[in-house]
């Protein structure tokens, strides 16, 4: 555990906390206005300083080609000999007074509490995810254009370059280039010196754009590049040789999201769904309950059989939900290769919970059990399972998967695998997180108060359904949190056959949940 977990406060959530972003950017605020009581500080001295200089120039003026004149007047010796034994020794005290000091501490000080490498790469990831799922062009994304919304915004050759960077390490090196090329365009010559400071150069650019054309096999393009630049024309012969003889080793695809090209297309604003035949209706019949309080429910799917209900919870449902659920929420995480350490998971970026151990305690709370019900009247089965809530912050997403374990655990020997899965939209997302159906090309966006419904299993054999392939988008803009529960075979037991074919457990995608 790092010092940030084990003191009392917690880790502080940029991703998914807009009030810890806007901590951090009331902190960016502080010490922009320090920054510039240091310069003003650091000014005052340079006025005085000048001020001085000025003063002992006067004395001297009129020496200048009459020196031993001027030296023969006593009165001037008298000033030179003390002046000299005196003014010079206070003058190198003043110099040395350290200036903004307070500033510096101040700032120092502050460092504890900005973002770490770990939550600086999660903010880099996010937005490589949101590009390439949303097919951000270099030229949109650095005028703040994302899948067709206008975003009041523009980026900077710095950030240019960071993501350059990391399209570089998953081996895109044609996006890599393209936003390397971007970077060097912005840089503005008032900002050299900034940059300087910043320990941004472009030569680190050139030579990575180089690497990129290198290993895109287009060498001459690379010698192009280094030759364009003053400081590494001459080296360019040798870093020419290195980049082809050391080649680049990406990172590896498990590390990767993972992002194929037929679910991030659902994704985007472009991909509308195929207008369906299914019609709304208002679901009346399934248990006694709805014959007085009909849901509004739509037919997304017949094969496999999807439907969504509107306006499920009240507010004060979904209020109460994230009061009691909310603050159990825990990093999604996947165990590394050291004992007890989690990282950050690719598959799924966000935050779920309660966990198991804290269940006892949440499924006592009446608005549990309420839920419990709606599911009930809703889908006419059984629900044992726990409800998960789901929260996915900026960039947050679920890579494309299949609810259905089909594998073999003690859960489902004793239950079954899950023959249906549940979604309740516990929020309106503003732009990006709907759930993505790849198979079906079926988008259905994050509305709030709606839920979801699907069969993982064909209803007469209970075979799994490959058509179910799906996924959460990467979110934009805001957040989302949805409730999510699986709804178990056997549980159905006492309402309907059960069917238990026996050869489902041929492959092992226990990667998921
Ligand atoms: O967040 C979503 O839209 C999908 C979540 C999901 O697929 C799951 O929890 O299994
Ligand atoms: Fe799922």
């Amino acid at each position: 555990k790092t010092s940030a977990e084990t003191s009392s406060n917690p880790p502080k959530e940029f991703m998914t906390s807009m009030a810890d972003r806007m901590e951090l950017l009331l902190l960016d605020r502080e010490l922009i206005s320090n920054l510039v009581q240091y310069a003003e500080e650091l000014q005052e001295k340079v006025d005085v300083l000048q001020r001085c200089a000025k003063a002992m120039q006067i004395p001297l003026e009129d020496s200048k080609g009459r020196e031993e004149e001027y030296l023969s007047n006593p009165l001037h010796s008298f000033q030179l000999i003390r002046h000299m034994h005196e003014d010079w020794r206070h003058l190198e005290k003043f110099m040395r007074q350290p200036v903004g000091q307070d500033q510096i501490n101040f700032l120092k000080n502050k460092a504890t509490k900005f973002p770490s490498v770990e939550g600086t790469e999660e903010a880099t990831e996010a937005i490589y995810r949101i590009i390439l799922t949303y097919n951000v062009e270099p030229a949109d994304l650095v005028q703040g254009l994302i899948d067709g919304v206008q975003y009041n915004s523009s980026i900077s050759a710095i950030d240019c370059f960071s993501i350059g960077t990391l399209f570089f390490h998953f081996g895109e090196y044609e996006n890599a280039a393209q936003f390397l090329q971007y970077s060097l365009d912005l840089v503005k010559p008032e900002y050299y010196s900034v940059n300087h400071v910043l320990e941004f150069e472009s030569s680190e650019v050139i030579m990575l754009l180089a690497r990129c054309s290198v290993e895109l096999d287009m060498v001459e393009d690379a010698r192009r590049i280094l030759m364009g630049h003053r400081d590494l024309a001459e080296h360019s012969d040798r870093l020419l040789n290195f980049y082809t003889h050391t080649r680049h080793v990406p990172t590896s695809w498990e590390e990767k999201p993972f992002l194929p090209l037929e679910f991030i297309q659902i994704c985007r604003s472009s991909h509308q769904n195929k207008p369906s035949r299914l019609h709304c209706r208002y679901n009346a019949t399934t248990t006694p309950f709805l014959r007085l309080a009909p849901l509004r429910m739509e037919e997304l799917s017949l094969d496999p059989y999807i439907a969504v209900y509107h306006n499920v919870l009240s507010d004060a449902e979904i209020a109460e939900v994230e009061r009691v659920i909310e603050p159990l929420l825990q990093r999604i995480g996947r165990y590394d290769e050291t004992p007890n350490s989690m990282s950050p998971s690719k598959r799924r970026t966000g935050f779920t919970g309660p966990h198991i151990d804290d269940y006892m305690h949440v499924s006592r709370a009446p608005v549990i059990e309420r839920v419990h019900r709606h599911i009930r009247d809703m889908t006419g089965l059984f629900m044992n399972e726990h409800l998960m809530m789901i929260k996915y912050g900026l960039g947050g997403h679920c890579d494309q998967h299949y609810d259905f374990l089909n594998a073999s655990y003690p859960s489902t020997h004793a239950m079954g695998d899950r023959m249906a899965t549940v979604l309740f939209y516990l929020n309106d997302v503003k732009h990006g997180g709907s759930t993505a159906f790849t198979d079906l090309q079926l988008k259905v966006p994050s509305e709030r108060g709606k839920v979801l419904f699907w069969y993982n299993m064909r209803g007469e054999t209970h075979n799994l359904d490959r058509g179910t392939v799906h996924g959460s988008c990467p979110v934009i803009d805001g957040s989302k949190k949805i409730l999510s529960c699986f709804i178990n075979e056997l549980d159905q037991m006492f309402i309907q056959r059960t069917y238990r074919p026996g050869n489902r457990h041929s492959e092992n995608i226990k990667e998921w949940h």
